[in-house]
């Protein structure tokens, strides 16, 4: 540390209603990040990383004027960390126009999986795909090939299953029927049941969630006949959860009926081996008591479940920061060489920003939030965790790697017609 500074941006989403908050969560980590790799005399020597940053909101509109003030006043920054879908898009739109590259820790959106509109992206935050090859291998596994689809109209959930149809169209799952809905879900399960929907795949963002599962309640389309596929990563209570607005029509144990069994898929954001030292030199189990203490300093409640949003994201975002300054670490070494600096970096550098754009790529190293590296289009290469409700909790059932196509699988799952359900309805031929 010490000596001259190095500068990067950064766009938290923080206060306002919409979207993702998790700036809340990920900034702490971003600033522990900042600590550590900073008290590393071998990572940047004769240098300290510093970060400059402001809220966005998750609103792209306040985002791209918080990415204006950052590259219109002094110093120059190397490099954008930023979070939230909305935000990513737009920031790591412009910045190619200021060869920047743009790390994303909080943005799921399957869009931004485009070389051609993002060149310079990169995100420690999977895309929503990633889920999908996991739902392919567990209809393999329980020989369902017949599915159907029921999602919100959103953006980041109409891009997902787009990537669903395609890869069981290669796996020949047939999908016998895609039903979305704005915010009434009535109709679209009404449309499932005439279609004799038995495994559903649902998208849907937690608020949506409830109202689909009273929904079920209601049409009777649950239980040991059907399977549930659900997005892991709302919060383990939300079933259970009332909220007076929502108006939910269901009673807190109509609603446990209709969600037992469920099974549900997400991306894994924190290193599983508890004792796995990474990078940082910290176990992720470690990390996550340093973050909680941070956090009470903040003022959250962690004793009594109190966290911020984004807490669940944060691995995320101190990994980001460990990617930049292992990165810069890289381009310093090649820069050196021909008596360059990372200092002779501008916004019409094109050589320097290549360097850092290809010292980024081939990022692969051990952090909190797993093994990080990046695909060919920037994405977050991660595991994935599937559970399934049995009597009113989450149970792990397993974890996959889609690189290597593997399904690590514990045997738990509990089909309560004793078999596990079938994909359609079997007609027996009385001969
Ligand atoms: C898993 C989730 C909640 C998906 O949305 C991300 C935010 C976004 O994509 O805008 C944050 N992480």
């Amino acid at each position: 540390g010490g000596g001259s500074e190095l500068h990067i941006g950064g766009i938290f989403p923080i206060a306002g209603e919409g979207g993702w908050q998790g700036g809340q969560a990920c900034m702490p980590a971003a600033h522990l990040a900042l600590e550590d790799v900073n008290a590393r005399a071998d990572l940047l020597p004769g240098y300290r990383l510093t970060l400059h940053s402001n809220d966005s909101e998750c609103e792209p509109g306040l985002g791209a004027s918080v990415m204006y003030n950052l590259l219109y006043n002094e110093p120059t920054k190397l490099m954008l960390l930023a979070g939230c879908s909305t935000v990513c898009t737009t920031v790591a739109e412009a910045a190619k126009m200021w060869n920047l590259v743009v790390l994303c820790y909080g943005a799921s959106s399957p869009a931004l999986s485009d070389r051609q509109r993002f060149p310079t992206l990169f995100r420690t935050h999977p895309s929503a795909t990633v889920h999908n090859p996991t739902r392919i291998k567990l209809m393999k596994k329980f020989g369902w090939s017949r599915v159907a689809i029921l999602q919100q109209a959103e953006e980041v959930f109409i891009s997902t299953v787009e990537d669903l149809e395609q890869r069981c169209n290669e796996a020949g799952i047939e999908i016998v029927t895609r039903q979305s809905f704005l915010s009434d879900p009535t109709d679209a399960v009404r449309n499932l049941r005439r279609q004799d929907s038995r495994v559903i795949v649902g998208l849907f963002y937690v608020v949506a969630a409830r109202r689909v599962l009273c929904e079920l309640y209601k049409q009777n389309l649950y239980g040991k006949q059907y399977t549930w596929f659900f997005i892991g990563w709302y919060e383990d209570n939300w079933f259970e959860v009332v909220i007076e607005k929502e108006n939910i029509e269901c009673t807190v144990d109509q609603m446990r009926m209709a969600a037992e069994g469920h099974i549900t898929t997400e991306a894994l954001m924190w290193n599983q081996n508890k004792r796995e030292r990474t990078i940082s030199g910290m176990t992720s189990e470690d990390f996550r008591l340093r973050l909680n203490d941070v956090l009470r300093q903040e003022g959250y409640d962690i004793d009594n479940q109190r966290y911020p949003e984004g807490y669940q994201e944060a691995p995320l975002a101190y990994d980001a920061v460990w990617s930049v300054a292992l990165a810069f670490n890289k381009t310093m070494d090649r820069l050196h060489k021909y008596g360059k600096s990372l200092k002779d970096f501008n916004y019409n550098n094109k050589e320097i920003a290549d360097d850092i754009y290809s010292a980024i790529n081939s990022t692969q190293f051990l952090g909190v939030s797993g093994i990080v590296a990046f695909s060919s289009q920037g994405d977050r290469i991660a595991l994935t965790q599937i559970e399934q409700v049995i009597n009113g909790t989450y149970v792990v059932l397993g974890y996959y790697d889609t690189q290597a196509d593997n399904l690590t699988w514990f045997d738990r799952e509990v089909w309560r017609g004793g078999k596990v359900p079938q994909d359609r309805t079997i007609i027996r031929r009385v001969l």
